[in-house]
């Protein structure tokens, strides 16, 4: 296994340019692809987490050109679902993409054509059966191919019918989004209520704006995300140009990084207007004692004293790593609640963050949906297991400002969503 030896960092200053957000691309490639015309896309991640969306797309049908460095791409839209009948029974391979998974299991519906959707292992451990069971109320052919409510899955496309559907959306914001993003293309309007308290609530904007984006209207009935009315036989339409935002989760582990360590860190490619929640990591941030800067297109974050924070971070999950490590360098207790979704992500996010934690010195409390941190009174070289989660392997970097090395097992997981991590990282590090 490749390990990676990260020396002390004194202080951290510069400027990074995010790379795309995830969630933006995935969801702009996929309705650019359904949509009526042709979208050029520009800033587009290239991570696994996209290639799996590309390589799906490639193989339904849809031609893009993608350009020498991957982050532009030219997608002629299909105007209408996928069909793809005569090609017989088609395997797409997803990784571990929930953003890829959830939304193509919902599109996939919509169309004409027989489909196995597969992925890694831990993508057969990661839930569906929500979506499914509301994609079934509309009509859906969906079955399990190995375990009842989780991937692998085979879907004859027949078309979604609309109607009256439920959603429990206590466990992933992104079986909602899969399905409000396929409603519109269903035969006749849906009316979808949730049911259990929606997690993840701010995924939700940014899965409503992008349907704005290409033409296409949900009504959130008195804006409380608890009953969306969304048209039926309706087409997205090609915005044109899409300018994908920078990557806020991405930008979490620079202006930590600066808050832990010195000097400042300007992330550009976000900044106040930004529709990712996880912009909100800032003020988060800026809670424990950072000195935090927004204008439109940047956030700069500066070293401040830091102190323990106890909050609810249900709106900020994968940032919210981030907070766990940055408490190892704030006076107190840092409590993070409501994140019991944690354990089905990349990994079960609460046992390995509390036992990595533990390993570089830290007390913690592992709770079924929180996590507790104190900090050590020195800080202890560990190597890190990152269990094929990039977000482990990026928040434990900041390790690194302690004075202390830490050694990062597998790097390369950080190629989910950000495959030059670690050299973004060196670049701004003295
Ligand atoms: O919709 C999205 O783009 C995402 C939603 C969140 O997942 P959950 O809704 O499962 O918490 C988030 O953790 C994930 O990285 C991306
Ligand atoms: C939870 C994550 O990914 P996914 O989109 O696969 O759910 C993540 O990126 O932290």
């Amino acid at each position: 296994m490749e390990q990676l030896l990260l020396n002390p960092i004194k202080k951290v200053d510069g400027e990074i340019n995010l790379p795309g957000s995830k969630s933006l691309s995935n969801r702009a490639l996929l309705l650019a692809a359904l949509a009526s015309g042709t979208t050029t896309l520009t800033n587009l991640l290239d991570s696994d987490d996209i290639r799996h969306m590309l390589n799906a797309l490639t193989k339904l049908g849809v031609n893009y050109q993608l350009s020498a460095d991957k982050k532009q791409c030219v997608v002629e839209g299909l105007g209408r679902a996928f069909n793809t009948q005569e090609l017989g029974d088609i395997e797409l391979f997803l990784g571990n993409a929930g953003t890829a998974m959830r939304p193509l299991c919902a599109a996939l519906c919509l169309g004409q054509g027989e489909y196995t959707l597969t992925g890694e292992p831990r993508m057969f451990e990661r839930p569906i059966g929500s979506l499914v069971d509301s994609l079934k109320q509309a009509g859906a052919d969906v079955t399990y191919l190995k375990n009842e409510n989780y991937p692998p899955l085979k879907i004859k496309g027949t078309g979604l019918k609309g109607g009256t559907i439920t959603i429990d959306g206590s466990v992933s914001s992104q079986f909602l989004t899969a399905f409000l993003m396929s409603a519109p293309m269903s035969s006749e309007d849906t009316t979808i209520n949730i049911v259990g308290e929606l997690v993840s609530k701010p995924y939700i904007k940014i899965t409503l704006q992008i349907m704005q984006d290409f033409g296409v209207e949900v009504d959130n009935v008195g804006g409380e995300y608890q009953s969306f009315v969304i048209k039926g036989g309706q087409t997205y339409q090609a915005p044109g140009n899409y300018l994908v935002e920078g990557d806020a989760s991405s930008a979490s582990y620079f202006l930590a990084a600066a808050a832990i360590g010195g000097g400042s860190i300007k992330v550009t490619g976000i900044g106040k207007k930004s529709v990712q929640g996880d912009i909100q990591f800032a003020d988060a941030l800026e809670a424990m004692g950072a000195n935090i800067e927004w204008g439109d297109d940047y956030i700069k974050a500066s070293k401040g004293e830091l102190k323990a924070i106890d909050m609810d971070m249900n709106h900020i999950p994968d940032a919210a790593m981030t907070i766990a490590v940055a408490a190892l360098f704030a006076e107190g207790t840092t409590k993070i609640t409501n994140v019991y979704n944690w354990r089905v992500k990349e990994t079960d996010r609460l046992y390995a963050m509390a036992t990595e934690l533990r390993k570089v010195g830290a007390e913690v409390v592992e709770g079924h949906d929180f996590i507790e941190v104190t900090a050590p009174a020195q800080i202890k070289h560990a190597e890190i297991d990152t269990y094929d989660d990039h977000r482990i392997a990026m928040c434990f970097s900041l390790v690194a400002l302690s004075g202390t090395p830490v050694t990062i097992n597998d790097p390369k997981c950080t190629s989910k969503t950000f495959p030059d991590y670690f050299e973004k990282l060196a670049s701004v590090s003295f």
